[in-house]
């Protein structure tokens, strides 16, 4: 089938490449020339495990363009992606300006009939808004407007493209139904994926909901890490006793730093917005932005106090993105916690394997360093704050050694503290094995190791 995508980031580019793998004929636009650029000579301009390969792999079966005119991307496409960003309102609430302008530009460029696919995360309501903006260009008859709401993460974006829990298909018109049903049907016949046919309100709402209630999974567990740090108990084997009930289930049940990322805080904020616009407040989720918030700056205190630091004490931050194999630092926690450090008078050295040139212009008075081992020495403490593979890997002994104090503070639970430990350091999770018993029991460790 012949597709446009409109809006080439994580999402767009994600589903233009996995569309033309697929077998469809798909040009890609973006407002960005810089980005065009970058496509048109087949560079990713985003860290995505995998981009660059099937970028090559789309390439070589020639289904895969990249267009600078809109004009030529929308032109005879029989449905047409919308993938731009839905960034937040002072309010919470989502901006669909981009939406808003892309649907009005593609709007005379439609060749009858077209399906507009809005890939984009929006509130309930949003594609009828866009359909009347496209109504007021064209009238009706000739396209509808679909939602068609996508559930990718990044650092696994193309794989989880491929391999679906579910597609949604939000439209009430049959032809945009069947459109996407053709559409996604190699995909379907390879994975059995089940496919929801529903309106466009219920598709919006599904996205928002079940990103509010993956959100609320990791708001949970974080605060029964704090409960178990001060009770003694130890919430990775906590969270692996609830998460075997198969009504919970183990996913997004990592205690850490606090959600982060394009799209969790986000959509929270864009769900609650939208509960108070409709005048029914979603508590649930007020509450959980709002401790999510305040936990990424909570914790910069907490190690203070843990590790006795004093004003001009030097932190090692490794991690910056907001979760591991990615470079983006939206929202990452570390944006709050570094000038929280630094708020404090401590002087910050952090490394990050991808997201150092994109924090880099977030994080001021950084110093950035070329790898772990770099940003320790001379550190009173270490802090893991992105569960990056290459950390579970550390030479904790080289670490240790480059270290002027002996704390480290592992934000995201990669470690085994024992280790930690034998090479001579203080060892603090996120609600591990209960505070302050446990930082006497490595301690305790520590000196056994040493004596040995
Ligand atoms: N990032 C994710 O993991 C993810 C997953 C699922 C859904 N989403 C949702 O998908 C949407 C896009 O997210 P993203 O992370 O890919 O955003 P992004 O910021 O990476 O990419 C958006 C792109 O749209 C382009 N753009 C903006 N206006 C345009 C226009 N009028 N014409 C052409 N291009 C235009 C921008 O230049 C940018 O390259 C958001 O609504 C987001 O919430 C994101
Ligand atoms: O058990 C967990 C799981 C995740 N996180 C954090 O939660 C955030 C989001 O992680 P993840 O969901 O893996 O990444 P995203 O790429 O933001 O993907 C989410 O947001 C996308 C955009 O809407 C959706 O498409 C995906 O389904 C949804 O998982 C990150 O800061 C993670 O570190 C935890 O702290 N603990």
């Amino acid at each position: 089938m012949d597709v446009a995508i409109i809006g080439t980031g994580y999402v767009g580019l994600t589903t233009g490449v996995c569309l033309a793998l697929l077998g469809h004929e798909v040009r890609c636009h973006d407002v960005d020339p810089g980005r065009m650029d970058k496509l048109a000579r087949g560079r990713p301009p985003i860290y995505e495990p995998g981009m660059e390969q099937a970028m090559r792999a789309a390439a070589r079966k020639r289904s895969l363009h990249f267009v600078s005119e809109l004009a030529d991307a929308v032109r005879g496409a029989k449905a047409v992606f919308l993938s731009v960003g839905t960034p937040s309102l002072p309010d919470g609430d989502i901006d669909l300006s981009y939406l808003e302008a892309a649907a009005r530009q593609i709007a005379p460029l439609l060749a009858p009939f077209t399906t507009v696919v809005v890939k984009s995360t929006v509130t309930v309501g949003s594609c009828r808004r866009l359909e009347q903006i496209i109504r007021d260009v064209r009238g009706a008859g000739d396209f509808a407007v679909a939602a068609n709401p996508e559930f990718l993460r990044e650092g696994s974006a193309i794989d989880d493209f491929m391999h679906p829990d579910r597609i949604i298909i939000g439209s009430d018109d049959e032809r945009a139904t069947t459109t996407l049903k053709e559409l996604y049907g190699p995909l379907v016949a390879r994975t059995d994926a089940p496919v929801l046919v529903t309106s466009a309100e219920n598709a919006e709402m599904v996205k928002h909901a079940a990103n509010a209630f993956l959100a609320m999974k990791i708001g949970f567990i974080n605060e029964v890490a704090d409960l178990c740090e001060r009770a003694g108990a130890d919430v990775t084997t906590v969270a692996k006793g609830i998460g075997l009930d198969q009504r919970i289930g183990p996913a997004f049940l990592q205690a850490g730093p606090g959600f982060g990322g394009s799209c969790f805080p986000k959509d929270a904020r864009a769900f609650a917005a939208t509960g108070r616009r409709n005048g029914v407040p979603q508590s649930l989720v007020e509450t959980l932005i709002e401790g999510n918030d305040r936990r990424k700056t909570a914790l910069a205190r907490r190690i203070a106090f843990k590790a006795n630091l004093r004003k001009g004490a030097v932190v090692a931050v490794l991690g910056v993105a907001f979760k591991a194999a990615t470079d983006d630092v939206r929202e990452s926690p570390a944006l709050a916690f570094i000038p929280a450090l630094q708020d404090q008078g401590f002087v910050v050295r952090a490394f990050d394997p991808q997201a150092m040139p994109t924090a880099a212009k977030e994080l001021p008075d950084v110093n950035w360093c070329s790898d772990a081992y770099e940003a320790a020495t001379g550190a009173d403490a270490v802090v893991i704050l992105t569960d990056w593979k290459n950390f579970t890997e550390l030479d904790l002994g080289r670490l240790s050694e480059r270290m002027k104090g002996s704390t480290l503070f592992d934000f995201r639970n990669i470690l085994q503290p024992e280790a930690v430990a034998a090479c001579g350091m203080t060892y603090f999770g996120v609600g591990r094995a209960g505070l302050p018993g446990d930082k006497r029991q490595y301690v305790e460790k520590r000196a056994v190791a040493a004596a040995n």
